[in-house]
């Protein structure tokens, strides 16, 4: 991890993603004296499960997996986390340890903001208190969602909205390949299946033409028609 010279918050289209659009410009030059920007490289750890944070970090570029240690060794992946996003923020206002473990899928630049300045501006701002108070409503939601949607679909199905999810939210290089490119296993940490059967099911849908692989990229050949597996037609 390495941190790097400053951007301003004043002059940062991100914070237009979160709570922090909420901010005055005063607001915003106190956060950017004391906030330090930090650039992880793919696999490097942000934040540890169990961690007591000293700050939140806002997500600038690059993406990173959210995911818990069960008690059987197995990491689930509860989400993949883009630009924008705020991290930490969940653990920082309840002061509690963090619930789950950041680590970059690729270069990953990060603003970190003391806990401190978080806590003042809940207490004296209420649009950044609502705006956030939105966000952790919004991640309660999609963990309802992640969890009906684990008990209804099946892994196939489950695999082919993360593909979904990562072309949608992350895009695709100059051949249409996915951007963000997990690993098998990641993949399978993400669905909830062993490596082995993600790697089957991935074989059947590059079979079924639904999508291509190159080396250990995917492509999504065919939207409409993951679409309407998912939906059971
Ligand atoms: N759907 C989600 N469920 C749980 N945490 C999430 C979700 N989306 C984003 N997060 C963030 O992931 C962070 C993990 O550490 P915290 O528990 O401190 O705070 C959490 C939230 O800031």
């Amino acid at each position: 991890m390495k941190t790097t010279e400053k951007t301003r918050c004043e002059s940062c289209i991100i914070r237009q993603f979160n709570a922090l659009k909420a901010f005055t410009k005063d607001e915003l030059k106190v956060i950017s004296d004391h906030k330090v920007t930090k650039n992880f490289k793919k696999g490097d750890l942000i934040f540890k499960e169990g961690e007591k944070l000293n700050g939140v970090f806002c997500v600038r570029d690059g993406a990173s997996k959210l995911s818990k240690l069960s008690e059987n060794g197995k990491h689930q992946i509860v989400k993949i986390a883009k630009k924008g996003e705020i991290l930490g923020q969940r653990s920082v206002v309840a002061d509690e340890q963090t619930n789950l473990s950041a680590t970059a899928l690729n270069d990953t630049s990060m603003c970190y903001i003391p806990k401190q300045l978080i806590i003042d501006k809940i207490n004296q701002n209420p649009e950044f208190t609502r705006n956030l108070l939105k966000i952790m409503a919004s991640d309660l939601r999609e963990s309802d969602n992640f969890i009906v949607n684990m008990s209804q679909h099946n892994v196939k199905q489950r695999i082919a909205e993360a593909l979904l999810y990562l072309e949608t939210n992350f895009g695709t290089d100059d051949e249409g390949f996915l951007a963000v490119n997990l690993s098998r296993e990641d993949l399978a940490n993400v669905v909830g299946t062993a490596t082995e059967s993600c790697i089957r099911l991935l074989a059947e849908l590059k079979k079924e033409k639904f999508i291509a692989t190159k080396a250990k990229k995917t492509k999504i050949e065919d939207k409409k028609g993951l679409e309407d597996m998912i939906n059971g037609f």
